[in-house]
């Protein structure tokens, strides 16, 4: 049994794999350019965020309808449960499906039919995280804002993805705004690739409580102070960082002396269909190749709880650190 643990930097367009994706394509009469599943994962080469994310949007055009998502995430829940996930804080890129004419309800009610049943299917708890898209304009992410309104019982926060370079964080300064008024929480992607004071500016402009990545902090010694002393969550995803060459080789993350400088740190999947592993993969990569040890693991497992969205029932945030405090490694 792997150890419990909270997943909380997690695209549900990344879990989409190429079996699901060929035959979302047959059903939805949509052509890929690739001859079957295998040619597919010969094209997962990636050179850096920018050659991942033109194949991470051009695969999700299989995806249409209400059933589509809803089958997309009870694929992705029960993945993540059979490697120790209890609760998942999902992303999900409406922009990425309006922009090529599906609605944000089918989206949002898609994935939601399959959220509804997750507890009792696979035994994981769920929240919903709506991501702008960096490299769209901050009038096209004040116009998704808007039109989440009718689902905002549904999604609990907003974050911000897609190319990072050259899309600050201060260009959302104003959708943050309008969703923290509408009680959303927030969180952002910021260096990744970006500098360290994109996440300076995460923090100060749009008041995020987590930094999703935030990997080259480690630049910057008064930002890493700030992290420490406030506790920020960082959402770390290490085999990500090592496919899109964030850093050369695993045995180089950066992952061990950020927990021993007192960085709460999680470890987290990103999008596990294309990076080669799913959170609970992670975390043994990482116990391989930077030979953390088990108190190490179960802070991680710790932290993920800890950094949850999971104020409205702090009895299960209880119960979960009880778990995780609980168990026993193999
Ligand atoms: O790893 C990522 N970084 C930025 N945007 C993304 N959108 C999906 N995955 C990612
Ligand atoms: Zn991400």
């Amino acid at each position: 049994m792997p150890l419990p643990k909270a997943e909380l930097h997690l695209h549900i367009e990344g879990t989409l794999e190429p079996e699901l994706a060929f035959a979302l394509a047959v059903r939805n009469g949509v052509t890929l350019p690739y001859a079957d599943t295998d040619a597919l994962r010969e094209a997962y080469r990636f050179q850096d965020l920018q050659s991942f994310l033109d194949l991470y949007y051009g695969l999700m055009t299989v995806l249409r309808t209400e059933a589509d998502f809803e089958e997309l995430a009870d694929a992705y829940l029960a993945r993540a449960a059979a490697q120790g996930v209890r609760h998942a804080e999902i992303f999900f890129d409406p922009q990425a499906h309006t922009a090529r004419g599906v609605d944000i309800g089918t989206v949002v009610e898609g994935l939601g039919r399959a959220l509804d049943r997750a507890r009792e299917r696979h035994g994981v708890t769920t929240r919903l995280i709506l991501c702008f898209l960096r490299d769209q304009s901050a009038e096209s992410a004040l116009e998704t804002l808007e039109a989440a309104e009718p689902y905002l019982h549904r999604i609990t926060g907003v974050g911000l993805d897609s190319a990072e370079v050259g899309h600050p964080p201060r260009k959302f300064a104003a959708v943050y705004e309008a969703a923290a008024a509408l009680g959303l929480r927030r969180v952002a992607h910021a260096g990744e690739e970006g500098p360290a004071d994109y996440v300076r500016e995460a923090l100060d402009v749009l008041g995020v409580e987590r930094v999703d990545h935030g990997l080259r902090c480690v630049e910057d010694a008064d930002l890493v102070a700030r992290l420490v002393r406030d506790r920020v969550p960082l959402t770390l995803c290490p085999l990500s960082n090592v496919r899109l060459r964030a850093v050369d080789v695993l045995e180089e993350h950066p992952l061990p002396r950020m927990m021993d400088a007192g960085l709460l740190c999680t470890v987290n999947s990103d999008d596990p269909a294309y990076f080669g592993g799913y959170v609970e993969d992670n975390f043994a990569a990482v116990r391989q190749a930077l030979g953390l040890g088990e108190e190490r693991l179960r802070e991680l497992a710790r932290n993920s709880f800890e950094a949850a969205f999971l104020d409205d029932d702090e009895a299960l945030r209880a119960a979960y650190l009880a778990e995780v405090e609980a168990y026993t490694f193999p």
